[in-house]
């Protein structure tokens, strides 16, 4: 390859990448190795300004707009930040700094990077008009729908604000929250989600801006565009906003020189690990608005500012071995077992290896020395491989094509990146793990009983699924390890309560693949007993608000299963609730009496379903299609035009959600 053609690959990688990232929010490589083929196309840029394209990679800012979103061009663009990774890189663009305003003071502001998805919002008189993506810089996807969902954003301002302006800032998603949304996956036998921030841009681009409402989505401000803003430094622009109620972090100082700047650095390099959220650096801003005028910028960044990146917390450590897990649904997880390593402040033994392909992709061996990384995962993972450090004799890895617990064939649907094990009914772990499921927190609750518990019962070969569990007795329980009179009485006890517990929660327990506690919820509120869930065909099913096609199948699937016939066949006779107990009146009040009203779109505030009970607790009907005899219509986001037409038409009145809300308080 002659370096025009070297030049052109990267460029066209490097666009690919960008892509993944930005635009379907799945890498294929580290962020690591992303930089450093672009550094390696700066170079070769530099050195042949003879290919120069304002189109490279290098000269723009790297996301897209996509086509699910109304395009909008930004009043003022918005920039990428340059890149630092030492004090050197930091004392150079001080110089450069210093050369162009002449020997003027200079004072710094100091922000964390946090990591995430950015963000601008327009606001005029006080409120919140547009929030739109950052795209390519000159022009990105209007979200505002999904913005407006997030609570720390201001809808109305307090205070003395500017009559219009743009902010900017970071959507981000909060460990805690991420690790819920990621406990709520594994819970239904669905892969987690890789990092908050693939996440938090991710949920950006939802159509549905009522799935958008239930993540914890936070939005953190950092820089207020406009004319006659009223401030002069970006100092005063963080605390002005925050007067105004943007959440803009504390975590800011202003630096009267560059050694000031380095000190913030040094803390938060070591400190970073304490904040709710993600971040990767320190943002450095020239503090006058005047002087960052007078720097302006390059076509991807501001001069008056750079980004200093922290280096990711990496160790190097041995391979000893990888193991296989099996989930409750069969689902094989490979896992690396360490050499003990410190690592961001703990001790490292155990990375999850994902699956197979990510074992291919990385080439990752026993006996290898491994480059261990600490993201916003709960496990840490693997990023690459010390291939100098690789023995003579090491083995390329062989995934293992059965189960390590019962010895069954793996398999491997198309399309999906885990191997099952499929004896559902024959694999120890799978079947404990259902039990455990079963007697869990949100599902039956089972006092006095807890995972070992289940463990042991199934070892001494006393229940082999959850129906055996409602056929114990005292005396069975007695004679196993660590089991007094006390505690068989209390397990017994916990038991029988469990009768007890509403048909929704009986639905999660039963542990269908893709059917959390919100599908549960949804199924059994629709059909409101176990009979006409089991007999409902695929395309009534997903005509149910929130199920979808791989849900439907799943229910099916399950309820086809002879096994599982005669399971629920059991617990019914045991006496556990099967039917949803119609709910006493709810009556709130007759605002709606006699009118009939049909909902239609997509919601904010509630879903589709809450509505149309609160049209019931008001005293109203819920009408299925738009006819003559149709009072009002609810519409929100989405309704279909024709639907619209035909209200429009018969001269029904259109009642948006906030109208509606409105009507029944
Ligand atoms: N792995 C991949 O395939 C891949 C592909 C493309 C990009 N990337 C990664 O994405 C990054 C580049 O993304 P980028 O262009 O968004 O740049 P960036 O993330 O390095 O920095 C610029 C962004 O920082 C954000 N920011 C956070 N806190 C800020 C603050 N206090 N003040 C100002 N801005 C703040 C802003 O959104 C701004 O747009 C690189 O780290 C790169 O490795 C990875
Ligand atoms: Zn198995």
């Amino acid at each position: 390859m002659n370096v025009q053609e070297q030049i052109i690959a990267l460029r066209e990688e490097l666009n690919l990448h960008n892509y993944n990232y930005y635009v379907l929010d799945t890498p294929t490589i580290s962020d690591f190795e992303f930089d450093q083929k672009l550094k390696e196309l700066e170079k070769l840029e530099l050195a042949h300004p003879e290919y120069f394209d304002s189109n490279s990679p290098t000269q723009r800012v790297g996301g897209a707009i996509t086509k699910n979103f109304d395009t909008v061009v930004h009043r003022y663009r918005m920039y990428s930040l340059e890149n630092s990774y030492s004090k050197e890189d930091l004392l150079d663009w001080e110089q450069r700094i210093q050369k162009n305003l002449g020997d003027v003071p200079v004072e710094f502001t100091c922000e964390l990077k946090y990591d995430g998805a950015s963000i601008s919002i327009t606001y005029e008189d006080g409120e919140l008009i547009k929030a739109v993506t950052r795209g390519d810089g000159v022009q990105g996807d209007d979200v505002t729908n999904n913005i407006r969902t997030i609570r720390s954003v201001p809808i109305k301002l307090k205070g003395d604000y500017p009559k219009s302006f743009d902010i900017r800032g970071e959507i981000v998603l909060p460990f805690a929250g991420f690790e819920k949304m990621n406990q709520e996956l594994i819970e239904i036998g669905e892969t987690p989600y890789s990092n908050p921030r693939n996440t938090a841009s991710g949920s950006l681009k939802l159509q549905d801006s009522a799935e958008v409402a239930k993540r914890p989505l936070d939005c953190l401000l950092y820089y207020v565009v406009g004319s006659d803003l009223g401030f002069a430094t970006q100092y005063e622009g963080l605390e002005k906003a925050r007067e105004w109620g943007f959440k803009v972090p504390i975590v800011s100082k202003l630096a009267k020189n560059i050694d000031e700047v380095l000190e913030f650095i040094a803390y938060w390099d070591e400190h970073r690990h304490e904040l709710p959220y993600e971040t990767d650096g320190v943002v450095i801003k020239i503090n006058s608005l005047h002087y960052q005028e007078e720097l302006g910028y390059t076509s991807k960044f501001p001069r008056w500012a750079i980004a200093y990146k922290f280096k990711a917390e990496q160790a190097e450590t041995i391979l000893n071995t990888i193991s296989y897990q099996v989930g409750r649904t069969g689902a094989i997880t490979p896992v690396a077992n360490l050499e003990p390593v410190q690592l961001a402040g703990t001790i490292v033994k155990r990375a999850s290896l994902h699956n197979a392909d990510q074992i291919a992709k990385l080439d990752i061996r026993e006996g290898d020395s491994v480059y261990v990384e600490k993201g916003g995962e709960i496990i840490p993972k693997i990023v690459g491989v010390n291939l100098e450090a690789r023995p003579a004799d090491s083995q390329r890895t062989v995934y293992i094509k059965e189960c390590p617990e019962c010895q069954t064939k793996l398999v491997r649907n198309e399309g999906e990146a885990q191997h099952y094990c499929p004896n559902v009914y024959g694999c120890p772990p799978q079947i404990a793990g259902r039990i455990q499921h079963f007697i869990s927190r949100k599902a039956m609750d089972i006092d006095g009983l807890g995972e070992e518990t289940v463990v042991l019962l199934y070892k001494n070969e006393l229940v082999e699924n959850y129906a055996d569990l409602y056929e114990l007795k005292k005396e069975q329980l007695l004679g196993l390890e660590r089991m007094g009179e006390k505690s068989a009485d209390n397990l017994i006890k916990g038991i029988e309560l469990s009768k007890q517990v509403p048909f929704e929660r009986v639905l999660y327990a039963l542990g269908i693949r893709f059917v959390g506690e919100t599908v549960a919820k949804k199924l059994a509120a629709h059909y409101k007993n176990i009979d006409a869930l089991s007999q409902a065909p695929l395309m009534e099913m997903i005509m149910v608000d929130e199920i979808g096609e791989r849900i439907a199948q799943s229910v099916i699937d399950f309820f086809s299963n002879e096994k599982n016939k005669e399971i629920i066949e059991r617990l019914k006779s045991y006496g556990l609730q099967f039917v949803i107990e119609e709910k006493e009146s709810t009556v709130v009040s007759d605002i709606l009496k006699g009118k009939t009203i049909v909902v239609s779109g997509v919601f904010t505030k509630m879903s589709r379903d809450e509505i149309k009970q609160a049209i019931e607790d008001h005293g109203g009907k819920n009408g299925s299609s738009i006819s003559s005899k149709t009072d009002y219509v609810v519409a929100g986001d989405k309704m279909g035009p024709s639907k619209l037409e035909k209200a429009n038409k018969l001269g029904i009145t259109i009642l948006n959600e906030e109208e509606f809300l409105s009507m029944i308080q």
